[in-house]
């Protein structure tokens, strides 16, 4: 492993120079083990702890198969499906490796007793399979987290809609959590040359996630002038879409739970921010009932800070506890637009305000080939920014997650893999001077900012 990381630190071995380089028989990598499935039975979902869950182990580098990269992690991120899978909710991620096993003899491969996590990664190609010709050892990458087969005519639209259709590290092993991943070759794109292996690896599946939900054609389909309330404007998908309203010139209404996360909003250009905390909305009077006048209350806030207007798109993912108040606040003809449900997945809204007034929910999910290469995109022309707030040890992920668990962190927490410190990697250093700024604004402080800014990055 030294000598890979070596190579990569040199920033000039040649793609032959990496293609010799000997791959290792084992590395380490963030795990979860079949065998402790159960071991937060009977606790609830807050109690139930990463930090016990979430092992680093010597793991064997898995074969590798037509079509597929192996590649070396310099960094990763944690991603909410991190939380998930290592609180064994809503389901062990054994029965998803399970299934992928009984479709070929290559998928079988991923049904293992532990589970390597992790869907993010920035990196270095190491290993090509049979049939790759347009990735070569050396090269540097970021992966997506759309595992396709392609067999099917129902995915050759739109990829998302292949039946066969995983998100890696999650619904496959060999995740990015690790020092080596394993993923196929059309998961990979270009990295952004101005960003360090961190802040790289930080926006891959939120950034793609919430490009489909709010932009594409397939999710809201945002324009001009839009009011889009965005819950969570702040975390992992929010602090993109806010951004990507701001780009788009809709207007984000945006939705933190904390002053600090309100000034995060407003450093990135939000006007219109709503403290759910200081607001102290109750839209659920007990577990069975919710409370109209308080979607009311919630729906006169938006007026007041819109010009009396309503929003067009409503940016779900609380699920449960919003779900009921993002249908009334829409505006008639308006889209609530889905991807998750992180405080429960049986929603309850009153139907009238849906069908008299027009409305339509809309369910989103990750994003397809292209619309990952596009959101990549929008980051390495220095669009749209990555919000990194912090960064881990690969040993620390436990903790990372436990962060992310509790509502801890802001924007994006990052792990660092095989990189041994923040900041390497940066290979377009005029461009990042442009953009230091917005790249740092999810940092916890100024000095922090300040140190980023000056640091001799490799
Ligand atoms: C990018 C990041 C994303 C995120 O972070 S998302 C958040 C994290 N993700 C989650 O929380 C989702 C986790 N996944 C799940 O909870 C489950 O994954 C699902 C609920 C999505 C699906 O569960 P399943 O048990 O796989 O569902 P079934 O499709 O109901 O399959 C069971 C059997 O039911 C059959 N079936 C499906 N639809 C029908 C139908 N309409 N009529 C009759 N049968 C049906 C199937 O074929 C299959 O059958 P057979 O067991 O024999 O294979
Ligand atoms: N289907 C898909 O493709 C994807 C789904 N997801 C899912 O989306 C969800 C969010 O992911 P992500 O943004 O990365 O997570 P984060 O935790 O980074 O951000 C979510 C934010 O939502 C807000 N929030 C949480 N709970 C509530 C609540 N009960 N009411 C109102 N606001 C709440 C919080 O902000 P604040 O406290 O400031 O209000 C929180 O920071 C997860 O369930 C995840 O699994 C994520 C990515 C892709």
């Amino acid at each position: 492993m030294n000598e890979i990381l070596d190579a990569i630190l040199a920033s000039d071995t040649a793609p032959e120079e990496f293609a010799a380089l000997r791959v290792p028989e084992s590395y380490r990598a963030v795990t979860v083990r079949k065998d402790e499935a159960e071991m937060f039975a009977g606790l609830t979902t807050r109690e139930k702890d990463p930090r016990k869950s979430l092992h680093v182990d010597e793991v064997p580098v898995p074969e590798l198969g037509p079509g597929e990269a192996l590649v070396a992690v310099m960094a990763s991120s944690v991603n909410y499906n991190s939380v998930w899978t290592s609180i064994f909710e809503p389901l062990p991620t054994f029965g998803f490796l399970e299934r992928y096993g009984k479709l070929s003899p290559l998928a079988k491969r991923h049904d293992l007793p532990y589970h390597i996590i992790g869907s993010d990664l920035a990196g270095v190609v190491l290993r090509t399979g049979p049939g790759v010709n347009s990735w070569k050892p050396g090269a540097e990458v970021v992966a997506h987290c759309l595992s396709v087969e392609l067999e099917s005519a129902d995915g050759h639209n739109d990829t998302m809609l292949d039946p066969e259709q995983r998100i890696w590290g999650f619904e496959t092993n060999f995740g990015g959590l690790a020092e080596i991943a394993l993923v196929k070759s059309n998961q990979l794109m270009p990295k952004p040359t101005h960003l360090s292996w961190e802040e790289a690896a930080a926006p891959g599946l939120v950034n793609s996630t919430a490009y489909r939900q709010l932009v594409s054609r397939n999710g809201a389909g945002m324009k001009q002038g839009d009011n889009v309330l965005i819950w969570g404007a702040s975390g992992g998908l929010g602090s993109y879409a806010t951004q990507f309203a701001l780009a788009g010139g809709a207007n984000p209404v945006c939705v933190v739970s904390s002053p600090q996360k309100a000034e995060i909003c407003r450093r990135m250009g939000a006007e219109a921010i709503i403290d759910r905390t200081a607001e102290d909305y109750k839209f659920w009077k007990d577990d069975g009932t919710q409370d109209p006048r308080e979607w009311k209350r919630f729906g006169k806030k938006i007026r007041e800070l819109t010009g009396g207007e309503d929003v067009d798109i409503v940016f779900e993912h609380p699920g449960r506890e919003t779900f009921g108040a993002s249908v009334y606040v829409t505006r008639k003809g308006g889209t609530i637009v889905t991807c998750a449900s992180t405080s429960g997945y049986t929603h309850e809204y009153d139907n009238r305000y849906l069908w008299m007034s027009l409305k339509r929910i809309l369910g989103s999910h990750f994003a397809n080939y292209r619309e990952a290469w596009e959101a990549n995109r929008l980051i390495a022309k220095g669009k749209i920014h990555p919000t990194l707030s912090k960064t881990y040890r690969l040993e620390d992920t436990g903790q990372a997650t436990y962060d992310v668990h509790h509502n801890l962190h802001q924007g994006k927490v990052g792990v660092l893999c095989l990189a041994p410190e923040e900041g390497m990697g940066v290979r377009d250093q005029a461009m990042r001077e442009q953009h230091i700024d917005a790249i740092n604004l999810f940092r916890d402080d100024l000095s922090e900012r300040t140190d980023k800014r000056s640091r001799d990055v490799r």
